[in-house]
């Protein structure tokens, strides 16, 4: 079956429950196996990340999609303290050719959210991963996503942890546009899914 990976950061949830949009998505085109892991504080010993069974089970996944709140303008501490720890995953580009998407949320309506996406696209390239952004263009797309304009992957705003329905919507479409992608590179054509299949389970 094939694999799907999802990992990233949530301290206080909405990260999370954007993760499991996403899961959502992925299930609405097709049976996948899925990882997908939250990274736990417990994880990181003396600033290193240590679950490497996380990388190699990654390394068996079609795709792979980053999460991680925004922080002080980038990717979470917790989150990079995962990135780095692929560096040896780096050094033989074993995740190269596979999809790589993002996602992230922030306390302000533009908390520069879209840095920590460029931060997961620059480690995605640097891993020779092909990124995978959303094809909606604000104002013209009568799907109820991307209210925040953002095309390289999901971002999303809240400013009391309750996660806005759209957000949770255009995460819950990033997941059925991986799972389709992936499909597609096995040339196994995915048509785009009515959104009527994967709005009905967005909450
Ligand atoms: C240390 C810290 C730094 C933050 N920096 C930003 C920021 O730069 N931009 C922003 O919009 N929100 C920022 N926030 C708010 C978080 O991104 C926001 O609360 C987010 O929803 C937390 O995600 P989580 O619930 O998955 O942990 C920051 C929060 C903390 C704790």
């Amino acid at each position: 079956m094939l694999k799907i990976g999802i990992v990233y950061f949530s301290h206080t949830g909405t990260t999370d429950k954007l993760a499991r949009a996403i899961v959502r998505g992925i299930a609405a085109v097709g049976s996948f196996s899925l990882v997908s892991h939250r990274i736990s504080a417990d994880e990181i010993v003396r600033g290193r990340y240590t679950n490497l069974d996380l990388l190699e089970d990654l390394a068996g996944c079609e795709a792979v999609v980053f999460g991680s709140p925004t922080y002080m303008g980038n990717a979470s501490a917790q989150f990079k303290a995962f990135a780095d720890a692929t560096s040896e995953i780096w050094t033989g580009q074993r995740w190269a050719d596979k999809l790589a998407a993002g996602f992230t949320c922030g306390g302000a309506p533009n908390g520069d959210q879209s840095s920590t996406l460029q931060y997961f696209a620059t480690l995605a390239s640097q891993h020779g991963m092909l990124w995978l952004g959303l094809d909606s263009a604000y104002g013209y797309d009568g799907r109820g996503i991307n209210r925040l304009g953002s095309q390289l992957g999901v971002t999303a705003w809240t400013a009391n942890g309750e996660v806005d329905p759209a957000d949770l919507l255009t995460a819950q479409y990033l997941g059925t546009r991986v799972a389709r992608q992936v499909l597609g590179l096995r040339g196994e054509y995915a048509p785009a899914a009515e959104p009527s299949v994967w709005q009905e389970t967005a909450s």
